[in-house]
């Protein structure tokens, strides 16, 4: 066995790379700058020819030049050769530590500073990829060392006495013929892929084992690894049939105010090998499966190819393998891409294709920033000073006082007790998230102008004030602007009214038909308001599954209060009756339409207009996508009886909708 990860010396380099104050100064919230662009690296991996005889008969087809390039026999002329540079190349002899040292230990540092890394090991099938993830117990491949080093690194930096409390935890899936499968929980089935407001790629749902030792790695991963999927093919005894993601998450807490925290994802990822099925001689299933891994890799291919021409559209959600990918490829994680080539001749044509999307790669950009936040709700209970209970007029009095007190000597104060000292976070928690992100970016402007490493928070008493003033000012802006806000909501609701009253009376004159009172408030199986003309077509659908009853009832009424008043005649009313799964299908394109629709798609249901899509664009980007239709309540200026009728107004439509455009 080669060199293990746990040398010390390295991981002494790598901890002190990722400690001190340099650590907190990368990050995307309140920076308002872009953060700094770092290329996708890649590496090429040649293994040894497999049978030791065929070596010696059989010259390889790839020649090292140096330690970051090769080149390749062009078969068409062998006169010439097709020459290639890398950030790395490992020849046949490399062990499975140059590639861990070289290429990926540098980066795991990334995930201690609240940045992702990812490491993708790519190629054709049988060239070594799972070896050099996986590898084998004599052999230990890029996942147990980095999985050993990090968890290491963790236990250094989020020891009692640092400033950080840090925790691990672990997923692993394998996505199957585009199939997103739980590898720790196999009962589990197809999960859904997202993405919240900020970009990050999640799969909720997902199985997020928690580790504090390489043991509870193994408990975990070993027998989740005998879960993949693996067959034998003509080229590979053991091929994977799939791509398989180990995602590890490390969480940090600041112990400290301001009580940040932060998140790194470390994505480690083998790659299915493309295949050509003439070779590896196919059938059935595996060409199935094949099918698969080749769609999925070729869309992997138009990703690269749409970011390095800088397309507007980049097909990610075009495969489950790119949308998974989203982060590490043109997205926020340092990337390394280890592209494993064979050398026996019969692999050439699969060598120079992998080389080929290697070399594209490495022109990708992408852009990782710190994911950092503050922890609002675990603050301890703290006791207001006198002075912070004042109001701002009390506060500018005492700001004066404080000015006083630094001209005129005065006895040394009593020192403040914790409790007050912490007071000013009992403001924070209160605040407006943007207003925290704003407090984070002056604290760190602060910072740039030479006072580092003095946190918002400790800064002198008068500075401190007077950022609380301006938080102060800052709130009474944002009360200005709600109301204001209130105000254009209220304008928008009235004139939607008028409208809609305007559009029934048109259908009304159109509409000969005896009666359309609909039973308010019942459950939503039962009836719902849909369009005429779609009541008209389903009814003369024999394939419908909303069946239209006509009965006679009698409408319901509020008892009068007045016994004069004539009671009301009974008229005939439309009640439908719609199959559950129906609805549910219903349901599910609203809230498909509110999570992934813009606003002008959103526009596109009733009673949507321009000012609520807006509002619910701006609720996604804030709160990330909505649970449940009836979330919707939640967003500002969207009450339940006006949730409830939009419910009634659009699910009908969307499920016939939808029924017709699957028959
Ligand atoms: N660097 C290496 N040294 C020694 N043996 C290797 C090396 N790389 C790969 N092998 C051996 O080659 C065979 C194929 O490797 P592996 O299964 O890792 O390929 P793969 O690229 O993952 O294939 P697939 O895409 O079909 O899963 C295995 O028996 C493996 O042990």
């Amino acid at each position: 066995m080669d060199a293990g990860p746990s040398a010390p010396l390295k991981r002494r380099q790598m901890a002190t790379t990722t400690s001190g104050a340099g650590r907190c100064h990368l990050s995307k919230i309140g920076t308002g700058r872009r953060p700094p662009p770092a290329r996708v690296r890649v590496a090429v991996r040649l293994r040894p020819f497999l049978d030791e005889t065929a070596g010696t008969s059989e010259p390889s087809c790839v020649r090292a030049i140096d330690s970051c390039s090769l080149e390749v026999a062009n078969w068409r002329n062998y006169q010439e050769t097709l020459k290639y540079q890398f950030d790395a190349f490992y020849g046949e002899r490399s062990s499975q530590q140059d590639i861990y040292a070289g290429s990926v230990q540098p980066i795991l540092r990334h995930l201690l500073e609240g940045q992702n890394a990812s490491v993708l090991a790519y190629g054709p099938t049988g060239a070594g990829k799972t070896h050099t993830m996986l590898g084998s117990p004599e052999q230990p491949g890029v996942i147990p060392r980095a999985l050993m080093d990090l968890l290491q690194l963790t236990r250094e930096e989020g020891a009692e006495g640092r400033p950080w409390a840090l925790s691990v935890t672990m997923s692993y899936l394998e996505i199957y013929q585009e199939k997103v499968l739980d590898l720790l929980d196999p009962a589990s089935g197809d999960l859904v892929i997202r993405e919240d407001c900020r970009g990050n790629i999640l799969i909720p749902g997902l199985t997020q084992k928690p580790i504090t030792s390489f043991t509870d790695f193994e408990r975990h991963f070993l027998p989740a690894s005998g879960n993949r999927t693996v067959g034998a093919t003509r080229l590979n005894q053991r091929s994977s049939r799939s791509h398989a993601v180990l995602l590890v998450k490390v969480d940090q807490r600041e112990r400290l105010a301001p009580f940040r925290q932060r998140e790194g994802k470390l994505y480690l990822i083998d790659l299915a090998g493309s295949e050509d099925n003439r070779r590896t001689g196919n059938r059935g299933l595996r060409l199935k499966e094949s099918g698969a891994i080749n769609a999925s890799l070729f869309v992997l291919g138009k990703v690269v190819d749409a970011l390095n021409q800088g397309l507007p559209r980049v097909p990610y959600r075009d495969s489950k393998l790119t949308r998974l990918l989203q982060d590490s490829l043109g997205g926020s994680a340092h990337s390394i891409l280890i592209a494993n080539i064979a050398p026996e001749r019969r692999f050439y044509l699969d060598t120079v294709s992998a080389l080929n999307f290697a070399a594209r790669s490495k022109e990708v950009v992408n852009r990782p920033f710190t994911n950092e936040s503050l922890q609002l709700h675990v603050l301890p209970p703290v006791k207001l000073s006198q002075k912070e209970l004042l109001g701002p007029s009390e506060a500018k009095r005492a700001r004066g006082s404080e000015e006083e007190e630094t001209g005129s000597p005065k006895p040394a104060a009593a020192p403040v007790p914790a409790s007050q000292r912490f007071s000013p976070l009992q403001k924070l928690s209160n605040m407006d998230p943007a207003m925290l992100e704003r407090l984070l970016s002056l604290d760190r402007m602060l910072g740039s102008q030479g006072s580092q490493g003095t946190p918002l928070l400790n800064t002198p008493k008068r500075e401190r004030m007077v950022l609380l003033k301006t938080v102060e000012e800052k709130d009474l802006e944002i009360e200005r602007l709600k109301m204001k806000q209130k105000e254009l909501e209220a304008k928008v609701l009235a004139q939607e009214a008028a409208e809609e009253e305007a559009k029934e009376n048109a259908v009304s004159l159109l509409r000969p038909l005896p009666c359309h009172t609909v039973t308010v408030a019942k459950p939503l199986k039962k009836a719902v308001v849909m369009p005429l003309q779609l009541i008209q077509e389903q009814a003369s659908s024999p394939h419908a599954e909303i069946h239209i009853l006509k009965k006679k009832g009698r409408k319901r009424k509020l008892k009068s209060l007045d016994a004069s008043e004539p009671e009301e005649k009974p008229q005939d009313c439309w009640e439908l009756e719609i199959s559950p799964e129906l609805l549910a299908q219903g349901r599910q394109k609203i809230l498909d339409l509110l999570n992934e629709g813009s606003a002008r798609d959103l526009r596109s249901l009733q009673r949507i207009g321009q000012k609520k899509a807006q509002l619910i664009v701006g609720w996604r980007q804030l709160h990330g996508p909505f649970g449940q239709v009836e979330d919707l309540e939640r967003v500002e200026g969207i009450s339940a009886k006006q949730m409830e009728s939009f419910l009634k107004a659009n699910i009908l439509g969307l499920a016939a909708g939808q029924r017709s455009g699957s028959s």
